[in-house]
């Protein structure tokens, strides 16, 4: 009698264990009853949705880096590159290095391997907060783009819900704070976009050239450093623990895998958008968008410039776009698109 209990209690336990796992196994909000054919459903439900993807990633609704929903997306998207340079990963693959030192055409450069060394003699190389992943977060994420499509957007409250802010080169959130936000928590800039930013904000600095790593030590050491291929600051404030390095391996990624090597070489926003996917489990992006002839345009100036990057063929704008919208209709991504 007292083995028939124990086999009935037992068995009872993995059943309700077993259910409860199945109606909980995603963060979707399901209304969870117990007629006996809604549970037949629901398990059966739970059942193939286990099959099609054995562990989510993350607790939101969606997750970016969710395999198996989009054959595009997981093409392209490989979970297991690093998108910071850290002390964990110093080594610039042969392939990536080569192409790397062509794009700024860069004449004599420093032997790398030395100039790391100096860079991480400086600064910590420490990527984990960024890199630290559960499936338990739901990280979202805003890259916010310099688009004029921003002007009287009123994206500001929503942009600032974010829990990661990314904005990136001369953006200013002062004195556009109804538009863009004032909230930043990562700025992406290389020496020739480089702005001061407040203490909190962490600065992602994406190296074009050797060089640009130099200036990294350069600008919070000796100040040397004070030209490339235009003027940059000798001497930057912001502190050397919130400072972050794009790897040029990544760098190489986005090219090749995602610009299947449109234009000479990506623009900081496709940079940033590609990062985010690596980083976060949701990505909105406001921003982005040329105006009607195809420059882009800043929110906060009228810059005369915008257009040089077609003339010069440094970026390829169009499939840039593409990307993005490819993103969005794939459910990847959200495109905020302004005004
Ligand atoms: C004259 C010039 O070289 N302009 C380049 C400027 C310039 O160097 C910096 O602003 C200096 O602070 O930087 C770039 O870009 P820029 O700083 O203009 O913009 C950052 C990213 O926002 C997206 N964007 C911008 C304007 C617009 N109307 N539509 C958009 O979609 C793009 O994704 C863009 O990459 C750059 O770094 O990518 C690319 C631009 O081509
Ligand atoms: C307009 C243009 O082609 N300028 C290039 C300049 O490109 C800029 O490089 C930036 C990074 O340093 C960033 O990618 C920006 O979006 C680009 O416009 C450099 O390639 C420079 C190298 O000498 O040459 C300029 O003509």
């Amino acid at each position: 009698m007292r083995r028939r209990h124990l086999k009935m209690f037992s068995f009872l336990f993995v059943f309700i264990a077993a259910m409860s796992f199945f109606l909980n196994y995603n963060h979707y909000e399901a209304m969870v009853t117990w007629a006996p054919q809604q549970i037949v459903m629901q398990f059966s439900e739970q059942f193939k949705k286990l099959m099609k993807h054995p562990r989510r990633p993350c607790s939101c609704k969606a997750c970016v880096s969710e395999l198996g929903l989009s054959l595009w997306f997981d093409e392209r998207f490989n979970q297991t590159m690093q998108p910071l340079l850290t002390t964990q990963n110093t080594l610039i693959s042969p392939d990536s290095y080569k192409w790397w030192l062509k794009l700024q055409g860069e004449k004599n450069p420093k032997n790398i391997n030395e100039t790391i060394k100096e860079l991480f003699e400086t600064i910590s190389g420490d990527g984990n907060q960024l890199q630290e992943r559960s499936s338990s977060m739901c990280r979202r994420c805003a890259v916010v783009g310099n688009s004029g499509n921003l002007r009287q957007s009123h994206y500001g409250q929503d942009i600032d819900s974010h829990d990661f802010v990314l904005r990136m080169n001369r953006a200013p959130t002062v004195g556009f704070e109804s538009d863009v936000g004032s909230k930043t928590t990562h700025h992406f800039v290389y020496p020739e976009s480089f702005k001061e930013l407040p203490e909190n904000v962490s600065m992602i600095v994406i190296p074009f050239k050797t060089l640009d790593l130099r200036w990294v030590v350069s600008a919070l050491t000796t100040g040397t450093i004070n030209h490339t291929y235009v003027p940059v600051p000798r001497k930057i404030k912001v502190k050397k623990e919130k400072i972050l390095v794009y790897h040029p391996d990544f760098l190489k990624y986005v090219f090749d895998h995602w610009l299947q090597r449109h234009g000479r070489y990506p623009s900081t926003g496709i940079l940033s958008v590609v990062f985010a996917l690596h980083v976060c489990d949701e990505v909105n992006l406001y921003g982005f968008g040329a105006n009607s002839k195809g420059h882009w345009h800043h929110y906060w100036e009228n810059n005369p410039s915008a257009g040089a990057f077609r003339q010069t063929g440094v970026h390829d704008g169009d499939f840039e776009s593409n990307i993005t919208s490819t993103l969005a209709a794939v459910n990847k991504i959200r495109l905020f698109k302004g005004r």
